[in-house]
C-alpha cells in the first residue's frame, strides 16, 4: 500500500521501502558471514515480523530455512514487567540448529528475551537476535548476538509488518503514526 492512502494518519515516514530494502539485503549479508555454509533456521515472529522475515530470507545468499511462531505479549504499566502467552508454536526442530529469531521491532525487549530463553531448552546450536528496528532504552539480551536494521525513536511505528490494532501492516515504508489516529 502506498502511503498516500493513509497520509492523514502518520506523523513522520522514517524509512522508505528503499532504505528498508538497502538495509534488509545489508543485514542477510552480515548473517550470512556469520554462518557461511552452515543453514540457519531463520524464526520469524508473527504477525509483525512477516514481511521482513521474507524479505531477509530473500535476500540471503544461502540456505535458509524459515519457521514461525506466533505469541501475545501483556504488558502492564510498567514497561519492564509483563507476560508472553505462546498462540503458535515452531514447527522446524532446531536442536543442534543455529537459529536466528527475526522481529520487526524490540521495543520493551519482553518478546525477545522470552523467546531467547524458550528457543534456548530446545538444544540449539546457537542463538542469534536480527530485528529491523530498536527503540530506544531496550534490554541489551546478554551475550546473545544482536543485528539491528535502524535504531528509532521512541513513537508507534506502523509499516512493512507493523501494525496498530491489525491495521496499515500492508504499509511499503515505515513510519510513525500520528497521535490522533490512536487517541
Ligand atoms: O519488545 P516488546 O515490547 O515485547 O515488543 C515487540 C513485539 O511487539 C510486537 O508484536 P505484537 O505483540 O504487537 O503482535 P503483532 O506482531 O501481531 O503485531 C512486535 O511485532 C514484537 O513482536
Ligand atoms: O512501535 C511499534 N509498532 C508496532 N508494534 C509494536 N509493538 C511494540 N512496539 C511497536
Amino acid at each position: 500500500m502506498e502511503a498516500s492512502h493513509v497520509a492523514g494518519d502518520l506523523e513522520t515516514v522514517i524509512l522508505t521501502e528503499e532504505q528498508i530494502l538497502a538495509r534488509v539485503t545489508a543485514l542477510a549479508d552480515e548473517l550470512h558471514r556469520q554462518y557461511e555454509t552452515r543453514a540457519p533456521v531463520l524464526v520469524g515472529v508473527l504477525g509483525g515480523a512477516a514481511t521482513f522475515t521474507v524479505d531477509l530470507a530473500r535476500a540471503y545468499p544461502g540456505q535458509v530455512e524459515i519457521g514461525w511462531m506466533a505469541l501475545k505479549s501483556y504488558t502492564t504499566g510498567n514497561r519492564a514487567s509483563g507476560s508472553v502467552r505462546l498462540l503458535k508454536d515452531l514447527e522446524v526442530d532446531i536442536a543442534g540448529r543455529d537459529v536466528v529469531i527475526v522481529d520487526g521491532v524490540i521495543d520493551t525487549g519482553l518478546t525477545m528475551r522470552w523467546l531467547i530463553s524458550s528457543l534456548r531448552q530446545r538444544d540449539p546450536a546457537s542463538i542469534t537476535v536480527c530485528a529491523l528496528l530498536r527503540k530506544p532504552d531496550t534490554a541489551r539480551f546478554g551475550d546473545t548476538p544482536t543485528f539491528v536494521g535502524f535504531d528509532v525513536g521512541p513513537g508507534l511505528i506502523v509499516g512493512y509488518g507493523l501494525d496498530y490494532q491489525g491495521q496499515y501492516r500492508n504499509l511499503r515504508c515505515a513510519a510513525v503514526l500520528a497521535a490522533h489516529a490512536y487517541a
